[in-house]
């Protein structure tokens, strides 16, 4: 088995990056254990660098990132496995309503992994809900329009990378874990409030115990 490990930034890996002696500025690289790519910030980065890097020896991609949360069960520091993952702005208005590409027939905006192995290292790890986005929720009215659209107790996090990452691995036929952990809430914007570094450092000492597993 080889690991495709992707982020979207190298910072959020700092800690992996320097345990395995890999180097902070290229995207692409090989180790031993996995290969790392690198893909920056967003979906369009993520799906354009995934077409260009995975390989056909890749068998798991292993997105790991920060997240900010909408649920008060997941505080700033908690890592989740996020298990379906929805391109939440993907779809038309129609005045005040949202019709979801599902509505509109163009298949469904939720996407779920179909791995083929168990991962008892992340299947520990509480299970969350992703949604997608291009922009970071910060104002209160457009939360509120987004919870009453999900639903408020739904293990609700956020990236802008996870189900471009779902997506590629459904369409390479690969198994694929999105591994985040919260950074933030989800509120009116309060980068203060962020907690990065413990989120990086909990999200890295997983990754390398994660890696280093006897495979
Ligand atoms: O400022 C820093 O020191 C710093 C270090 C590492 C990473 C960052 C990022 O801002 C990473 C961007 C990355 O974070 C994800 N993210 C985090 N919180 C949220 C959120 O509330 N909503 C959506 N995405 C979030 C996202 O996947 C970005 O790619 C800064």
């Amino acid at each position: 088995m080889k690991i495709l490990v992707a982020a979207a930034t190298s910072a959020e890996l700092g800690p992996l990056i320097d345990r395995f002696s890999l180097g902070h500025d290229q995207p692409f690289q090989r180790h031993e254990h996995f290969d790392l790519l690198v893909t920056g910030v967003g979906m369009t980065a993520t799906a354009f660098a995934l077409g260009r890097f995975v390989l056909p020896e890749h068998t798991l991609l292993l997105n790991l990132g920060i997240a900010g949360s909408f649920d008060p069960d997941f505080p700033p520091g908690t890592l989740v496995r996020v298990c379906t993952d929805t391109f939440s702005e993907l779809g038309a208005e129609d005045g005040e309503k949202f019709l979801p590409l599902d509505e509109l027939g163009f298949g469904s905006a939720s996407l779920q992994p179909e791995n083929r192995r168990q991962y008892p290292l992340a299947e520990a790890l509480p299970a969350a809900a992703g949604i997608t986005v291009n922009t970071v929720h910060g104002n209160e009215k457009s939360i509120e329009t987004l919870l009453s659209r999900y639903g408020s107790g739904l293990r609700l996090v956020e990236s802008m990378e996870g189900a471009a990452c779902f997506h590629a691995a459904l369409q390479l036929d690969i198994d694929c874990l999105q591994v985040r952990a919260i950074s933030n809430r989800v509120e009116r914007r309060n980068r203060n409030a962020w907690q990065i570094g413990r989120a990086i450092g909990e999200l890295n000492d997983w990754a390398i115990s994660f890696l280093l597993q006897p495979r």
